[in-house]
């Protein structure tokens, strides 16, 4: 512990956020460090468990994140004599030497045993194992809670928001302009992405973690075009380069009217904004491979779908394919299904093969709730664009997920609390998930350390952790332990490589998508078990018993 030259050949990038220091913390876990200094104990050996005690947006599942930033923080863990200085100032009355001894902390005597980060969890399961001296796992309380929070909050958000979707929309974040400041912006964007959703509109986030971009264009653009004689070069070169349009505003200009005039289409519309055809006209010049337009600024189906059809034919003669429409306000489920119509009467009408699958990307305040009210309508809308109920996590502020200390110096540790829920669960501990006869998970086990794991074929008593009647049989058809190695210091021995996003995220999709359907759907989903071993469930009642005081009535 003294110093971390043993660390060095470690090189792990730091945080991404570089506001992640060890000054990102609680004052108190600076006042307990020096407290545990003072006493003598701060090199005592401790474990804590990270863990939440409640699935989100009512659910009764959570996907783990912020596992990897977590790392990326303890490998780094260092105090500079100015953060030192600054914790000296504001410790009244501090000695001298408390100062010598920040000055040598590092996490090189800290182990981190974690579930992998995307993994599908449920509440009272550690997330994370950590132990190490006292003084300093203390400090890491605050960060790794910070750090995993709202990681996991919003990865399950956006999983609730893919399950409703389903598997074929094309998922968009668009909230970085709605999103609780810069972190909550870039963190959303990270853990929307691995929750499931297929790309981000913000460029920050595409650039850090390789996120595929994605965007259209807003109402701004549309309406700040007045004239054609804005458009100053009308010229379009063909996508193969063999011809060019001298005039694609006259061109086209004449599809509008073949499309005004076609037998199916005559009675839908008649004169069309001007303007907002010279907005997508130009949008077109500028992005001829990638045309893509908003039309809803004046009117979707009067105004925005034929101008919009006008210039992809135009556009198709050139041997360009338009990619689609978005829709950002009005109803989403009869808009998009007029304007699928519409798209399916030109192809047919107009003899353009494949016009009829224009992709149709709809935004505008959309959630869970929303996208399930458009499913249960019947839509024609192939990406949802999502920001504000997203990234905000607007249904629920935070996951809250806490870390309790369950051992020092080999002694298990338990907090009592009158809400059975609080009760932490003692000891260091390991877990395992089962799995049944279909192959879904059935139950997670907390085991004491010591205790030989489940066997496959095995018959195993599963307790739950507080309720004496609640308990079941399970004979295993597969055992997964669940905490592996992400940290150990200096120590010697394997430890876990920190996995790709796109791992992560891969990791994520296949777990959610292995979870018997019962646990997921939206509506009273069935708990997911989780349960101690029968050795442990005696052991913990065994310390309740002990550690609370008995009443005595007057
Ligand atoms: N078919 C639908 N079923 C349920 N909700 C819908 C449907 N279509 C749209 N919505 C949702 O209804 C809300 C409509 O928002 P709002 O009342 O602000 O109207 P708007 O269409 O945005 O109007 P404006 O033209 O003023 O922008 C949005 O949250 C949108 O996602
Ligand atoms: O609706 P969200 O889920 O937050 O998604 C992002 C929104 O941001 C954009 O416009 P903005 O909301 O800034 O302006 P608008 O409301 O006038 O469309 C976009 O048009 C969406 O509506
Ligand atoms: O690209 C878009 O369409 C977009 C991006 C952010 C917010 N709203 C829309
Ligand atoms: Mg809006």
């Amino acid at each position: 512990m003294e110093n971390g030259s043993e660390l060095t050949t470690q090189i792990i990038d730091g945080p991404t956020n570089p506001m992640v220091t060890p000054l990102l913390n609680d004052l108190y876990q600076f006042t307990m460090a020096y407290a545990y200094w003072k006493a003598g104990k701060h090199n005592e050996r401790s474990v804590f468990d990270l863990y939440f005690r409640k699935n989100p947006f009512g659910g009764e599942y959570t996907v783990f994140a912020g596992l990897d930033e977590c790392i990326k923080f303890l490998a780094n863990f260092k105090l500079s004599d100015e953060e030192i200085d600054y914790v000296r100032e504001s410790l009244p009355g501090s000695e001298e030497a408390f100062c010598d001894y920040l000055r040598g902390l590092d996490c090189s005597d800290v182990e981190v045993y974690a579930i992998p980060e995307g993994s599908v969890v449920f509440p009272k399961v550690p997330l994370m194992r950590v132990e190490g001296p006292v003084g300093v796992v203390q400090l890491l309380e605050t960060p790794f809670l910070n750090l995993v929070n709202f990681a996991s909050l919003v990865a399950t958000n956006a999983a609730r928001h893919r399950f409703v979707a389903g598997k074929s929309k094309n998922l968009l974040e668009f909230g970085a302009r709605r999103a609780q400041g810069p972190d909550g912006a870039i963190s959303a964007s990270k853990y929307c992405y691995l929750g499931g959703f297929d790309a981000t509109s913000n460029v920050a986030a595409g650039k850090l973690f390789g996120i595929p971009l994605r965007g259209t264009h807003s109402h701004a653009f549309v309406s700040s075009f007045m004239s054609t004689d804005e458009i100053v070069d009308k010229v379009l070169h063909s996508a193969d380069g063999k011809t060019t349009c001298e005039d694609f505003v006259s061109h086209v200009q004449t599809w509008l009217k073949k499309i005004q005039y076609s037998p199916s289409l005559s009675g839908i519309f008649s004169e069309t904004n001007q303007s907002e055809l010279v907005a997508f006209i130009s949008y077109a010049l500028a992005f001829p491979k990638t045309f893509l337009a908003l039309v809803d600024t004046y009117d979707v189906m009067k105004s925005g779908i034929p101008n919009f059809c006008a210039v992809a034919l135009a556009l198709n003669d050139f041997g360009y394919k338009a990619l689609g429409i978005r829709l950002d306000s009005g109803d989403l489920a009869y808009l998009s299904t007029e304007a699928r119509k519409f798209f399916c009467t030109v192809e047919r009408e107009l003899k353009v093969p494949d016009f009829g699958k224009m992709v149709v990307t709809a935004s505008n305040d959309l959630n869970e709730e929303t996208i399930d009210a458009l499913n249960k309508q019947g839509h024609e809308v192939d990406a949802f664009g999502i920001g504000t109920y997203l990234v905000t996590c607007y249904s629920q502020a935070a996951l809250g997920c806490v870390f309790k200390l369950v051992e020092i110096n080999n002694q298990p540790r338990i907090k009592l609390s009158e809400d059975v829920t609080k009760v932490s669960i003692p000891c260091k501990k390991r877990s395992y998930r089962l799995y049944g006869k279909e192959g879904y998970p059935l139950v997670d086990i907390m085991t004491g350390e010591n205790e030989p794991p489940p066997k496959v074929g095995e018959r195993l008593l599963c307790r739950h952790p507080f309720n004496e009647s609640k308990r079941a049989y399970v004979v295993p058809q597969r055992v997964e332990e669940l905490l592996k190695c992400y940290w150990r210091g200096s120590a010697d021995g394997a430890r876990e490589e920190l996995p790709s996003l796109e791992e992560i995220r891969d990791r994520c999709i296949k777990q959610l998508a292995n979870m018997r359907p019962d646990h997921m759907r939206r509506l009273n989903p069935t708990p997911y078990k989780v349960s101690v071993s029968a050795k442990l469930y005696d052991f913990i009642h065994f310390l309740w018993l002990n550690e609370a005081p008995v009443g005595e009535l007057q």
